[in-house]
């Protein structure tokens, strides 16, 4: 009798105890990847969210049970409370309100689900919801929130429309796209078009090297847009200029801009006016700022994808394989990048480091010397004029050769490269036997050599087209036009990000410039760590 009665209660107290601490103190182990979240009513998302946030550590989907037309204006503010405060409250998640219209059926996303919740409200519908979801995993745990609405303010009507339209770079989808692309996938009745920016209108951005190509941004903005809604028809192209398809096409009628871009909407319909089109309605989203901006590092106040790109500097962007066609020890770095990049100072520090730095250039020049087969190998192809009374390689009479016949060089470059990386490699390999773990290996040809394969990792170093001109200008006293063409002459900034482990940009303050190199040399010393 006695047992019977305390058994149930020792088991309850103890479920509450092991759900309280599941719920309230989850460590990154416990936490699920991605989680999907049934609600009762749009009102409670942005409630569910934030509890919701601290149990899953990916995506995290948010599904009312029931979207109607009446739910709409909620829905809206809805959308601005989780996507304005998601940066600052939750960060680390990918959050996903859906807006399909009518009850939950038949739903797929992107992402499959370990983790479902549902607010209390549901738990009598709870297994026929979670049977409607196709993309649950095996095993997936299930558990219930409960969460009591917040007060949301003066909700505003929501104005629907066949087909919406809107433009961006969507580099690296963040929380500013996601409220915009939300807010006209829920104005929309029957298609949404995108115009994702094509290459030609990044070259204002910053970094603009690092922003993804745009079949991967359409892609990106896609997946998003199937996912929060698969119901409407979606049209994604790249875009060429502000307009698009929005100067001449009647059939859109409203367009969806922040207010930052709500001057392009007006060109637009300036320009519809002109041709005798009806203008588009306009909405206008607030721009959510990034309390995390860290304005000093040059940092934009608004969350935005060139502060995700200005964060990548100095990190691993491309993960090190392992190379068989050098010893394991020492470690070498190539070091590459344009002309007046910058390079000088990040080897400085290197070294300060207690890196070893092998520079290619000097190693080049010093296979010239008289009496070195180099150098005779030079006079045999080139001619005796291009030797010195002294013996030495002329290098400005073998440059006029070189640089103004393009076979000739590239018969230069045979002769020389192949030395030159050789001797770097007997002297990479010297230096390890002096006790160096990291050699920095520096050469102006580095990567239109393909010397990183001799490298373990690239490291690459980037300046504006613009910047590196002046500072040509400023450090070798020559025109705008010389410079111009010799930074247009090397590799391009694209070409060095394109086969880099780690870029750096030595474009704002020095103490900007020092940071980024911190970074990679900490995260450095930590994969050599491990390594071992
Ligand atoms: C020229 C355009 C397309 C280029 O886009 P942009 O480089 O600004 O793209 P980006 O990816 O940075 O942003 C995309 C959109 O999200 C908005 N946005 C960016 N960050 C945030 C933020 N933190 N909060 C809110 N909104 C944001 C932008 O204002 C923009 O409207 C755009 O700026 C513009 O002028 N749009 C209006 C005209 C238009 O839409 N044309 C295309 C018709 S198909
Ligand atoms: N963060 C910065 N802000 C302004 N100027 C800078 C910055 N970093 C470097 N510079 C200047 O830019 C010029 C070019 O830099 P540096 O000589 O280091 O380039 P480099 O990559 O070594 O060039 P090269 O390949 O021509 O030898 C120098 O005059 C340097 O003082």
């Amino acid at each position: 009798m006695y047992i019977g009665y305390t058994a149930p209660i020792v088991v309850f107290v103890l479920s509450v105890i092991v759900s309280y601490i599941f719920v309230m103190s989850p460590t990154a182990h416990e936490m699920a990847n991605n989680g999907y979240v049934f609600i009762s009513s749009a009102a409670k998302a942005y409630a569910v969210c934030q509890r919701a946030s601290k149990l899953v550590q990916r995506v995290l989907y948010l599904r009312v049970k029931e979207n109607t037309e009446a739910s709409l204006p909620m829905l809206s503010k809805q959308i601005e409370n989780v996507y304005c405060k998601a940066t600052s409250h939750y960060n680390h998640l990918d959050v996903r309100l859906i807006l399909k219209q009518g009850g939950v059926r038949n739903e797929n996303t992107n992402f499959p689900i370990d983790l479902v919740l549902y607010d209390s409200e549901l738990s009598s519908d709870i297994d026929s919801l979670k049977s409607s979801v196709n993309t649950i995993r095996s095993g997936c745990r299930v558990l219930n929130l409960d969460v009591d609405e917040e007060p949301v303010g003066i909700l505003e009507k929501v104005r629907t429309y066949e087909n919406v339209v809107l433009g961006g770079t969507f580099d690296r989808l963040h929380n500013g796209h996601k409220l915009l692309l939300s807010q006209a996938v829920l104005r929309a009745t029957k298609s949404v078009t995108v115009g994702v920016t094509d290459v030609n209108m990044l070259q204002i951005k910053t970094i603009p090297e690092l922003i993804q190509p745009v079949d991967i941004r359409i892609k990106e903005v896609r997946d998003f847009l199937m996912d929060i809604n698969p119901d409407l028809e979606y049209n994604l192209f790249p875009l060429k200029d502000l307009y698009g398809p929005t100067k001449d096409d009647p059939k859109f009628q409203l367009i969806v801009v922040s207010e930052e871009t709500v001057r392009g909407a007006n060109k637009i319909n300036e320009k519809r006016e002109e041709k005798g089109i009806p203008p588009m309605d306009v909405h206008v989203i607030n721009v959510i700022e990034d309390s995390h901006a860290c304005t000093t590092a040059a940092e934009e106040c608004k969350v935005s994808s060139s502060n995700q790109r200005m964060r990548m500097l100095g990190k691993i962007i491309r993960e090190p394989k392992p190379n068989p066609n050098i010893p394991d020890w020492p470690y070498v770095i190539g070091l590459a990048g344009g002309i007046a990049s910058g390079k000088t100072r990040i080897l400085q520090k290197l070294k300060e480091k207690g890196a070893a730095i092998l520079n290619c250039d000097t190693i080049a020049h010093e296979l010239y010397k008289p009496g070195l087969q180099l150098n005779r190998t030079i006079s045999e192809n080139f001619g005796k004029e291009v030797i010195t009374e002294a013996g030495e390689v002329d290098r400005k009479k073998l440059g006029s050769i070189v640089f103004s016949d393009k076979k000739q060089l590239d018969k230069l470059n045979s002769l020389v490269w192949p030395e030159v990386i050789a001797e770097a490699q007997r002297r990479i390999k010297a230096l390890g036997e002096q006790g160096h773990r990291v050699v920095v290996m520096e050469a102006a040809v580095l990567v239109r050599a393909k010397w990183y394969k001799y490298c373990h990792q690239l490291w690459s170093v980037i300046v504006p087209r613009d910047e590196a001109i002046k500072r040509i200008q400023k450090r070798d006293n020559l025109s705008a036009e010389e410079a111009a063409k010799r930074v247009d002459s090397q590799v391009s900034n694209e070409d060095h990000v394109a086969v880099a482990n780690v870029v750096f940009s030595p474009n704002w303050s020095t103490d900007h410039t020092d940071t980024q190199l911190e970074g990679a040399w900490k995260e450095l010393q930590e994969y050599l760590a491990k390594r071992k």
